[in-house]
């Protein structure tokens, strides 16, 4: 329940934090830190950083699972200490989040060159052994990882990517700076206003009625097949792209979208995945691949696809060598729709 009350404090900022339910004050506080360099600057004192190493967070592995430890102000101070760079590499860092108690969290990559400090990159060993654990490549450490910190990861990693890829302005040429937030880039120069951005994608699980098509391109793991994904082009609607996307890669007509869910996918750069269920006409079935985009398409029935989630371990050879038929992991939207259409199609209401 909301305690918003329309009451408007003298107090900056110019809403009462106490007034609001938890949501809307941490999404209030989080809007306040991207906008007021000096506010975000005091949220650090009392926030937690998250470390990368070249685009990889750092893990640690306690029991059974691995978690992304964090680090206060203070003990970040004392590790740029211990390795002899200066603590400017702060600036660098960009806010990904708070805790419903307004604790800031951000995240700072120790091995991009620093647009803010003229020490080199630290060396990744010398830090791991320091801070007890592993920096991890981020495709890997999905699997291991829970769904929140997943996606606090994630964001960070897209955030911290596109910093690195940003730091000169298109018009000019000179240098651009980020707030302190991380929410933007300016060229004191141009005056131009660089924004984060992510690239819109459709992703689409086409269905005959009875079985669904999946497709594979040749950079995907053995055995993998997908639901069909493209970028959207420039000006087209989302329910435009999904029929160009199916028409361009295997030659189908579809129709009766339905829209899904959406994913903030991070590699290689920052898409959103849009995901949408889609019919073929009657009898209009025949795969057309486009080998150009793709290496294998086919229709699988219910059961081909219920045995494939099961799959834990996709590697697993079979006897004669070959790799099972296997399915993108359960973080990967791509898995959502799938696993959607299975249980829609036993409720015999899948889109025909
Ligand atoms: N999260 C999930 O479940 C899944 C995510 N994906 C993601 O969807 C994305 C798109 O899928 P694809 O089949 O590769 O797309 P696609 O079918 O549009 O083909 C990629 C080609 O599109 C062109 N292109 C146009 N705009 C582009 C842009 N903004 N960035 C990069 N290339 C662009 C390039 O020539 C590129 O080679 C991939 O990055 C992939 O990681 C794909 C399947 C599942
Ligand atoms: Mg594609």
């Amino acid at each position: 329940m909301s305690l918003y009350c329309g009451i408007v404090c003298r107090r900056k900022p110019f809403w009462c934090y106490r007034l609001l339910s938890t949501y809307v004050a941490k999404t209030r506080y989080l809007f306040e830190l991207k906008e007021d360099d000096d506010a975000c600057k005091k949220a650090q004192q009392t926030g937690t950083f998250y470390l990368f190493h070249g685009l990889a967070p750092l893990l640690q592995k306690s029991e059974h699972q691995y978690l992304p430890p964090q680090h206060s102000l203070s003990e970040l101070e004392r590790l740029l200490d211990k390795f002899g760079q200066d603590t400017q590499r702060i600036e660098d860092s960009v806010l990904i989040g708070c805790s419903e108690h307004h604790e800031a969290w951000f995240a700072l990559d120790l091995g991009l060159n620093s647009s803010s400090s003229i020490n080199a990159a630290l060396q990744k060993p010398e830090i791991e052994r320091a801070l007890q654990g592993s920096f991890i490549e981020l495709r890997k450490a999905l699997f291991w990882l829970n769904v929140k910190d997943a996606s606090l990861l994630s964001t960070a990693q897209a955030l911290l990517r596109w910093h690195d890829a940003h730091q000169f302005c298109s018009r000019c040429g000179q240098p651009t700076e980020k707030n302190v937030a991380g929410s933007k880039r300016v060229c004191p120069a141009s005056k131009s206003i660089y924004y984060p951005q992510m690239a819109p994608v459709v992703i689409t699980l086409v269905s005959d009625g009875t079985r669904c098509l999946l497709a594979r391109q040749s950079s995907f793991p053995k055995g993998m097949y997908s639901a069909l994904a493209g970028f959207c082009d420039i000006g087209e609607s989302v329910e435009e792209a999904v029929h160009r996307e199916v028409a361009e890669e295997v030659g189908l007509e579809v129709e009766r979208l339905q829209y899904s869910a959406s994913q903030h996918w991070p590699f290689p750069n920052s898409s959103l995945m849009i995901a949408c269920h889609a019919a073929v006409k009657p009898g209009h079935t025949e795969i057309k691949v486009n080998l150009r985009e793709l290496e294998a398409a086919a229709w699988f029935t219910h059961d081909e696809v219920v045995t494939a989630l099961k799959r834990n371990d996709p590697y697993t050879q079979q006897q004669n060598g070959t790799v099972p038929f296997w399915l993108p992991p359960k973080l990967a939207i791509a898995h959502h729709l799938i696993k959607e259409w299975v249980e829609k199609s036993t409720c015999s209401t899948v889109p025909a």
